[in-house]
């Protein structure tokens, strides 16, 4: 089973919102946004995902050394865990291949990140929109009432994007247009997220996006959020501070950061 295949298969999930990793429509949105359609599965990382078995490290955003992730049982799903795991591990090594292709154009040796991999922080969700009642087509002048997912940037250092079952992403040009972007079987989209804009004092730029279903069929994507190792101290990259462009972020942990983010988000919280 392919983990586009499996999706489908997610259908009847004998998951409540009462276990934390599945999320329900307007669990994540601020007070003051608009209601969203999605739902969502949510798992972080473990070892036993991790091709290379970690080094054993591996800390929560917390500083939590137990991971919270719940999978329902081979019986109720069976094949689940499994086609995660494959999934999972694929998308880590593409990740981490990623990383040696910024140090490259940040002009750092191609391995400068990989120590800071070992046990790398990495949320992926299966994300489910439904069919909306009225779709409408991209306005820029019209207010959409249906939001899949509102407009927002991620939070990690970059996001790998599994080709959705149905298009619907749209991103924020820089002149403030929403562009669609179209849905490529077999692609990937790669957006920049909030983590690596800051770790390279705005050299990647994050991209803004939002989903809004404009078809009559249900959509279904997969994120994976990939960041560093959450207990990593990351300064501003030698190579992208300079006399006219002094550091504008003092240290951080990565870890920190992206707790900081979630909460700020949390409607609850
Ligand atoms: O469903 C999509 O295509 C995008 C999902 C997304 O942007 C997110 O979960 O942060
Ligand atoms: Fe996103």
């Amino acid at each position: 089973m392919s983990i586009r295949s499996g999706l489908q298969k997610t259908g009847d999930f004998p998951l409540t919102p009462a276990d934390y990793t599945y999320v329900n429509p307007g669990d994540w949105e601020a007070e003051d946004a608009a209601p969203e359609t999605k739902e969502g599965f949510n798992w972080g990382y473990e070892a036993g995902l991790d091709p290379t078995g970690g080094d054993g490290e591996y800390r929560e955003l917390d500083g939590e050394d137990v991971n919270g992730n719940l999978w329902p049982s081979e019986e109720d799903v069976p094949g689940f865990y499994e086609t995660i795991r494959n999934y999972y591990g694929e998308v880590l090594g593409l990740a981490r291949h990623l990383f040696r292709l910024f140090a490259l154009s940040l002009d750092l040796p191609e391995e400068y990140f990989d120590p800071m991999m070992t046990h790398p922080g990495g949320i992926a969700r299966l994300l489910y929109y439904p069919a909306p009642s009225n779709p409408q087509p991209l306005d820029p002048k019209q207010k959409d009432e249906e939001i899949g997912l509102g407009a927002h940037s991620d939070y990690e250092c970059f996001t790998i994007l599994l080709c959705s079952t149905a298009p619907g992403l749209e991103i924020l040009s820089p002149d403030d247009q929403w562009i669609p972007a179209p849905a490529v079987e077999g692609s990937f989209i790669i957006n920049v997220a909030d983590f690596l804009m800051r770790w390279t004092n705005g050299v990647y730029k994050s991209t803004v996006h939002r989903v809004v279903n404009r078809t009559r069929e249900e959509r279904y994507s997969v994120p994976f959020f990939f960041s560093i190792n959450y207990d990593q101290m990351v300064e501003t990259l030698p190579s992208c501070v300079s006399a006219e462009n002094p550091s504008k972020y003092p240290p951080i942990k990565a870890g920190e950061y992206v707790l900081e983010r979630l909460r700020a988000t949390a409607k609850d919280e």
